[in-house]
């Protein structure tokens, strides 16, 4: 049992996170590699522990380049992503409601996949400058014996995004109130795992998802992907820029439009409890 430490849960669309207050990084920084994977699992677990999709560890940058905070973000199974575009949201608000930054004034947030910028909109969403979403090429996922071309889309994080056929539906990619199971992929590919989504349309720039994600398993949304679908169907539709997506997930909807050949992801988070734990 470890010294009692502040956490917060939060979500955005329902990608759940387990938020870590450490500004100078002496909570949590002084971990081996191992013993903060076993901290983030021991946090993550649904039954034994907060619960969470993943965990979003809240530390001032040690590098100008980054801004003034940094989002130490880390997978239910301890593995590192580069980004994640639902807990960029949730941990921007947190900075907001701490009083740590200026909600008027767009917010810099640092990421492995570099700086991304937060904007709190007059509703209350926010809006993340998600940067480049880059289409990779064709390749393959498969799932109980179906198979699906996937589009292979880099967010900063490795996406495979598969439109299902005609007649196929979401509901029926496991057995009911099942979770999805882990597609297979090409690990030529995907050398460090990947996310994928799997995707119909429901209407013009109008489609829903479910996704597995790396290191989490199946979750009710999660936004690099919700992004790397849009840029997969707007490159299909030959979208103009600007055109704006509604992209359904399991946990709500997202709005999503590339602008100067930038991703920008609107969408709502939430800060919903705060304790202290020995996990
Ligand atoms: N849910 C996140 C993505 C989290 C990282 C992902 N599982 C990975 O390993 O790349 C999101 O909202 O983007």
């Amino acid at each position: 049992m470890s010294a009692p430490y502040p956490f917060l849960k939060g979500h955005g669309t329902e990608n759940d996170f387990v938020l870590l207050p450490d500004h100078d990084g002496t909570v949590h920084g002084g971990l081996d590699e191992d013993a903060w994977q076993t901290r983030v699992r021991a946090l993550c677990h649904r039954r034994a522990g907060i619960g969470g999709d993943g965990v979003l560890r809240v530390v001032r940058s040690t590098r100008p380049e980054d801004g003034t905070w940094f989002m130490d973000y880390r997978n239910a199974d301890g593995s590192v992503s580069e980004m994640c575009g639902n807990g960029v949201r949730v941990f921007a608000l947190h900075l907001v409601q701490e009083g740590l930054v200026d909600p008027a004034a767009p917010i810099a947030v640092g990421t492995r996949d570099g700086v991304k910028t937060v904007t709190v909109e007059d509703d209350g969403r926010l809006t993340v400058d998600m940067g480049l979403a880059r289409l990779l090429g064709t390749t393959e996922v498969s799932l109980d014996g179906r198979t699906w071309p996937a589009t292979h889309v880099d967010v900063g994080n490795p996406h495979a995004v598969a439109f299902l056929a005609d007649g196929e539906d979401l509901d029926g990619l496991s057995g009911p109130g099942q979770p999805l199971a882990a597609p297979a992929y090409d690990a030529a590919v995907y050398p460090a795992g990947v996310n994928v989504e799997l995707v119909v349309r429901r209407g013009p720039h109008h489609v829903a998802l479910r996704v597995h994600e790396r290191g989490s398993g199946e979750t009710r949304s999660c936004g690099t992907g919700a992004c790397a679908v849009m840029a997969a169907a707007a490159a299909a539709d030959g979208a103009p820029e600007g055109t704006a997506y509604r992209v359904d997930v399991p946990g709500g909807t997202l709005s999503i439009a590339v602008v100067d050949g930038r991703v920008r992801m609107t969408g709502p988070a939430v800060v919903l409890a705060r304790g202290t734990t020995t996990l």
